[in-house]
Formats: structure tokens, sequence, C-alpha cells
């Protein structure tokens, strides 16, 4: 049974026994929140991030989310990005491609992935050329309140460090401000060459989800939710900490590993 924790400045918090329920309901929420996109825009744009993430969204590609869910009009990017070849086993695409949209009809076309053929700082300045033509013909909001695309919905995973997309803590790209796109050469995690969505253009999304799972994201989602004592003495918050969509909203994916550090939320509902 799920516990769903609110609060108001850092979203919602759901709890999972385990990460088949998680799956199930993230699957539910994603499938949610394509019908309501569609239904308003006639399109869904969605940006995906890579590691566990995906193997978490698998019952998307089952019964009913295959047939129910309105694949064709499904335009995909990527939250960050390995600057690797496509079929590297590092790539994000890759992972995606063979974990989720091999499985589903999504329009290959639609598929925005970077041009793997560039340097990092090449591959985010085509990346962000690419999302302003999408922003251009509406197949991407934009923003109330910025310049930034507003996509219906940007999946995150957690890193135990607390990273999410490639924004890893204390790294400069922390501190964009104007770019949608930054580019990575020194990433404290192989592979060292990334591009990733900054978080202005994460917190424009309309929907924003962290999805983490097990006891060694425990710390990292405690730091995130509840915040840094002055005791863990951080020059900076988080990344994940900063994940604070101006006027989306934001929920997390939990696992009760992974949520067994937390300490400042109040049960309201089981
Ligand atoms: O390097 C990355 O790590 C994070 C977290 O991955 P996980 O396997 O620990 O869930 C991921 O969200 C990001 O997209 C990826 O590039």
């Amino acid at each position: 049974m799920a516990r769903y924790l609110d609060c108001k400045e850092k979203g919602e918090v759901r709890i999972f026994e385990d990460t088949d329920e998680l799956a199930t309901d993230l699957a539910d929420y994603v499938a949610d929140l394509s019908e309501l996109a569609v239904k308003e825009k006639g399109t869904f744009a969605i940006a995906l991030s890579g590691g566990s993430l995906i193997g978490l969204m698998s019952k998307l590609c089952e019964a009913p989310y295959d047939k129910t869910v309105d694949w064709g009009k499904w335009h995909v990017f990527w939250a960050d990005e390995r600057v690797v070849a496509k079929t590297h086993p590092e790539s994000n695409y890759r992972l995606a491609k063979e974990g989720l949209l091999s499985k589903v009809p999504v329009v290959p076309g639609h598929l925005h992935s970077i041009n793997d053929s560039l340097s990092a700082e090449e591959a985010a300045d085509d990346y962000k050329f690419a999302v302003r033509q999408l922003v251009r013909t509406r197949i991407v909001s934009v923003s109330d309140t910025s310049d930034c695309p507003k996509f219906d919905l940007v999946l995150l995973g957690l890193g135990s460090d607390g990273h999410v997309a490639s924004l890893f803590p204390n790294h400069p790209a922390l501190d964009e401000k104007d770019e949608w796109v930054s580019y990575l050469t020194d990433s404290p995690e192989p592979p060292p060459e990334r591009i990733t969505f900054t978080l202005p253009v994460i917190n424009a999304a309309a929907n924003v989800a962290v999805v983490a799972t097990g006891a060694g994201k425990a710390k990292a989602v405690h730091l995130a939710v509840d915040g840094p004592s002055q005791t863990d003495n951080f020059q900076q918050p988080p990344p994940a900490r900063m994940i604070q969509p101006a006027l989306g909203r934001l929920v997390w994916f939990l696992d009760t590993s992974a949520a067994s550090k937390l300490d400042s939320y109040e049960v309201t509902s089981e």
C-alpha cells in the first residue's frame, strides 16, 4: 500500500512497499499526463533520464498502456545524455530505446536524441537549437514565466550523490541561468562528456517526477526533500534540492528503502 506525503515546498512524495508497486503507479502517472497533454495540445513532450528509471518504466510497454497510450503523439527528449555513440552501452538513448521505446509505437521522427557525431559543446548547442525549433512549432509549450520550454513531463533519476540529470554537486552547470542545455567534459561519473538540461528548463516543466529506489539513495532523498542541516556543511544545496518547478507539479516516487531517512513529512493518507 502506497503512502502519500505532501509538502508545499517539496511537492508530493509517494512511497511504495516495493518497486513493482512503484512501477505500476509510475506507469499510471505517465499515462494520465500523456492523455491530458494530448487532449489539451495534441502532443506529449516528455524528457527522459537514464539509469534505473528506464527499468522502472517497463510497465508502460504492457497492457493496458501499450494500447491505451497515444504513442503517436509522444515527442521524446533526454533530460541528460552521455556524448557517446547511440550504440554505446553508456548511451541513455540506447537504454531507453532497448528498454521502452522499441516496444511501443512511438514515431521514430519524434525521438529527439542528440547528434552523437559532435563534441559535447557542439552537441549541447545543437540540442538547444532542436528544442527551440520544436518550441517555435508548439510541439513543446513555452513557459508562462520565462522563454524556457515547458515540457509536459521531465522524468529524473537520482544519484546517490544527489545528482539529477547530469547536474552534479558543486558543478558550474548548476549555476547556469540563461542556457537551456549545458555540456560537461568532466563529469564526476563516467562517461566524462555529457549534455544536460539546466535547472531553468527542468524547473519550467509542467510536471517533474524524481524516481529513486534502494537504500543507497536514502541519504540523497533525505537531503533533497528534508534539506541539509547546518552540520551537513554544504557549499550549495544538493542538485536534487534545487528541483523546484516554478509553476509545475513535483512528485517523488520512492520505495520504502529510498524513503527510509525522510524525517520531515506528516503522513496525510494511506
Ligand atoms: O548518470 C546518470 O545517473 C542518474 C541516476 O542513475 P541511477 O542508475 O542511479 O538511477 C540518471 O538519472 C542520469 O540520467 C544518468 O545520466
